[in-house]
């Protein structure tokens, strides 16, 4: 609703106002950063003038000392102010050109007057009045705003509910520090700004939602009540945003225990991780680390010398093997079984078995000289009974080695010394020589030092062969847990082995290694972890998840997922009800779920079309956003096909769109795909696993890499019945479908896609 021209007069002024006030503040920051800069350059300049330097008798070394602890205090003193004023500086600059962009009118019951709040990015209080002109959107006052539509409202502050009336929910567009728009809504957040919002081009990168964010999301920005937060979102409802609202939002009402240090995000891929970038720095936070699962395995496994496999390779496989073949059938039973609970219990008991007995202990040698033998480490280790876990049990053994090599040490030092002595050349050199001696000793023995500290005593990669390669372990166990193993368990078995005799580490066996390697070599656990957010959480199995916990065991979680877009083989055996056993897996009582159904991205055309992928599936529900609905276009040949495909990124391109993906299903359809486009289209990139950057324009790639990502415009290659017919690959084209904002063209040769057939 538009206000009346005397309002827009004020609110016009408001706008000068508060952006003098801000200059005003800037220009005094710069002054105090300038000030306090030269401050911290002189000290440092003076430290040793300003220090008594005398060292004649004990006390004064010990004045000397202190005058110098002083001094370095003063210094740090200094810094801290300098980087304080320095910050406040940056976020005012920020902000200053757009200071504010919704304002809320409260009365709280029980007073006369009104509140007029004016929320922006960050919070602004007048120096010379001390009113708070601006409060940072995170403040518990400015839940209101996300939160209500006019009439009664209550926020939540630490010490109790504040109740009262909602009176007015305004928002600003300002840019360049000039209004340019201003509204009033009354209902939740302005479908109107939300209509703009979601109306524009795709970025190149994600952009924050700050101005827009919808009850519902809000409330998994600011849920801290949770140590489990599971979020199952359909496509485009926002659950990328979300995450990285509530990661700014953590950072703000934590500010002064939480740093982005205290918090860690998987993502999919590098290229994801480039693509959301941007977003906590408009915030105005610091980004915190983001990492793959993948990455992490391969830093875990470096030292084994395997081929570590990749989840896309897997992928790959998955995707262009086909169904009945031995060979194909054989990998999806490992790799359903290797990502299942069943597996997982398998492997805790078998961790249990191995405090009694079964670690075969490697000895420690220099060379062929063996100092402990393995034999001894395991008398050693099993020799009397202990309640300790394997972990802990390894600390202890490696205080007795770290001990024993101490000593082999210091022995081997004195056997080198007396042999250098008697060369007649170092005749005389005594001092050097016991440096020379005690050198080498380190050197021989450092690296079985470090291979104690590391609790490295036995042979992980051997131990995991040897579940596979003995006929009786894994049935024994699994008879004790009253669990089966899959009913082609001794070719399966043979299938894995197989594999790792020959060097190759499949992704299914990675996360089990990692896992048995934490058993035995005890676990790595990152206590600074405060917050572990997990993105396309439905991508990451059951035994993913057991891990995560043992990894960060001090972490709250935030899972956000689809399970309609579960593209990999694990996630398909279970569909429904998956998140509520991860949820159950991750063993916290304070765990909930959370459904986001309305979908932000695509026009209602597209959701709508792309929903009928799915019959039965998670519920989504359309925004209200009209567009062209998706084209469907049967080519006759190839060469049509291509032709065709080449004309329609140009009507795309023609018609605006700076972003235009062609979606293949696979790796190997992209690589021959672009081939056959690139002299039609130039400036057509390929994006593959190894792609880092996000560039908007025209590019092809495989449908499991844009996920998560949103283009203007997408193309289907090919949804042609005989590349997307079989279950597995269902949730594909919907994911697919479910990428662009505005137009949707699909292609197809032959036959159409049965999944599509009812559009
Ligand atoms: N409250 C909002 N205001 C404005 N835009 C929004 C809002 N919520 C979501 N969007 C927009 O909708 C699009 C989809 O959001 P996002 O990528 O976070 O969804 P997602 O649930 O992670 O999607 P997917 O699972 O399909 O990858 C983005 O362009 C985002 O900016």
């Amino acid at each position: 609703m538009a206000i009346d021209a005397q309002e827009r007069e004020q609110e016009t002024k408001r706008v000068q106002s508060v952006r003098s006030r801000m200059k005003e503040r800037i220009a005094e920051l710069r002054e105090t950063v300038d000030e306090r800069r030269s401050e911290v350059t002189e000290i440092g300049r003076s430290f040793w003038d300003d220090i008594s330097v005398n060292a004649d008798n004990a006390d004064d070394i010990i004045e000397t000392a202190a005058s110098m602890a002083q001094q370095e205090h003063v210094l740090q003193g200094q810094k801290r102010s300098f980087q304080v004023a320095q910050d406040a500086l940056y976020k005012l600059l920020r902000v200053v050109d757009a200071p504010y962009f919704a304002r809320i009118d409260f009365k709280e019951l029980g007073e006369q007057a009104r509140e007029e709040i004016y929320i922006g990015l960050t919070s602004f209080i007048d120096p010379k009045t001390d009113e708070m002109l601006v409060y940072d959107w995170r403040a518990p006052i400015a839940a209101l705003f996300y939160d209500y539509p006019l009439g009664p409202a209550t926020y939540r502050t630490p010490e109790m509910d504040v109740s009262g009336e909602l009176e007015l929910k305004r928002q600003y567009i300002i840019k360049y520090g000039e209004l340019q728009d201003v509204f009033d809504t009354g209902l939740s957040i302005g479908d109107e700004m939300l209509q703009r919002m979601l109306s524009r081009s795709a970025d190149e990168k994600m952009s924050s939602i700050v101005t827009t964010i919808q009850r519902e999301q809000n409330q998994i920005i600011r849920d801290d009540q949770h140590k489990v937060l599971v979020v199952q979102g359909a496509a485009g409802s926002g659950k990328t945003s979300v995450a990285l609202q509530r990661i700014a939002y953590l950072l703000y009402k934590y500010r002064t225990t939480l740093s982005a240090d205290n918090m860690i995000l998987f993502s999919p891929n590098s290229l994801f991780s480039d693509y959301v970038s941007r977003v906590l720095p408009e915030l105005g936070e610091a980004t915190m680390q983001q990492t793959t699962f993948q990455d992490y395995l391969t830093f875990k496994l470096s030292d084994l010398g395997l081929q570590l496999e990749d989840p896309y390779d897997q992928l790959e496989f998955i995707l262009t093997g086909t169904t009945g073949d031995p060979a194909y059938e054989m990998r999806m039973q490992s790799i359903r079984y290797k990502t299942s609970e069943a597996f997982l219990h398998i492997m805790e008991a078998y961790g249990e078995q191995l405090k009694t007995s079964g670690l075969a202990f490697v000895d420690f040698a220099v060379g062929s000289k063996v100092l402990i033998t393995g034999a001894e480490l395991s008398e050693r280790f099993y020799g009397k009974a202990s309640i300790l876990a394997l972990g802990e049990r390894m600390e202890q053994l490696s205080e007795w080695v770290l001990e024993r090599l101490d000593q082999v040490q210091a022995d081997a030092e004195k056997r080198f010394f007396r042999k250098l002595m008697r060369e007649p050349k170092y005749m005389g050199a005594e001092p050097e020589l016991k440096k020379m001696a005690r050198a080498r000793a380190h050197r021989a023995i450092a690296p079985l030092k470090e291979r104690a500290q590391k609790l490295a005593f036995v042979d992980v990669l051997s131990l995991y062969k040897s579940m596979f390669a003995s006929q009786e372990l894994l049935p024994q166990i699994s008879r004790q847990l009253g669990e089966t193993l899959p009913a082609a368990w001794p070719a399966l078995a043979a299938y894995t082995g197989e594999a790792l005799e020959q060097g190759i580490l499949r992704y299914e066996d990675a996360t089990p290694l990692v896992y048995l390697k934490g058993l035995v070599e005890g676990q790595l656990r990152v206590g600074t972890i405060r917050y572990c957010l997990v993105d396309e959480a439905q991508d990451y199995s059951p035994f993913h998840y057991a891990y995560l916990r043992k990894l960060f065991p001090r972490a709250r979680f935030t899972l956000l997922g689809d399970w309609n877009q579960g593209i990999f083989a694990h996630a398909n055996a279970g569909d429904t009800g998956a998140f509520s056993s991860i949820s159950e897996l991750m063993q916290e009582a304070e765990t909930t779920t959370i459904r986001l159904v309305k979908s932000y991205r695509s026009t209602r055309e597209i959701t709508e079309f792309a929903s009928a992928i799915l019959p039965g599936g998670e519920p989504v529900e359309p925004f209200a956003r009209s567009g062209p609905p998706p084209r469907l276009t049967q080519a006759a040949d190839e060469d049509e096909l291509h032709r065709r495909i080449a004309a329609a990124v140009q009507a795309r391109l023609d018609g605006g769109a700076g972003s235009v993906a062609v979606i293949c299903k696979t790796e190997r359809e992209t690589a021959r795909a672009h081939a056959a486009l690139k002299p039609l289209l130039p400036s057509l990139a390929r994006i593959n696993k190894d792609t880092l950057h996000y560039e908007a324009g025209v590019m092809i790639l495989p449908a499991y890499l844009a996920k998560g990502l949103e283009f203007d415009a997408v193309i289907l290659y090919n949804a042609g019945a005989a590349v997307y017919a079989e279950a597995r690959e269902r949730k594909l084209l919907y994911t697919a479908c479910t990428r662009p904002l505005h137009e949707l063209d699909i292609f197809y040769l032959g036959e159409l896609s049965p999944f599509l057939a009812g559009s």
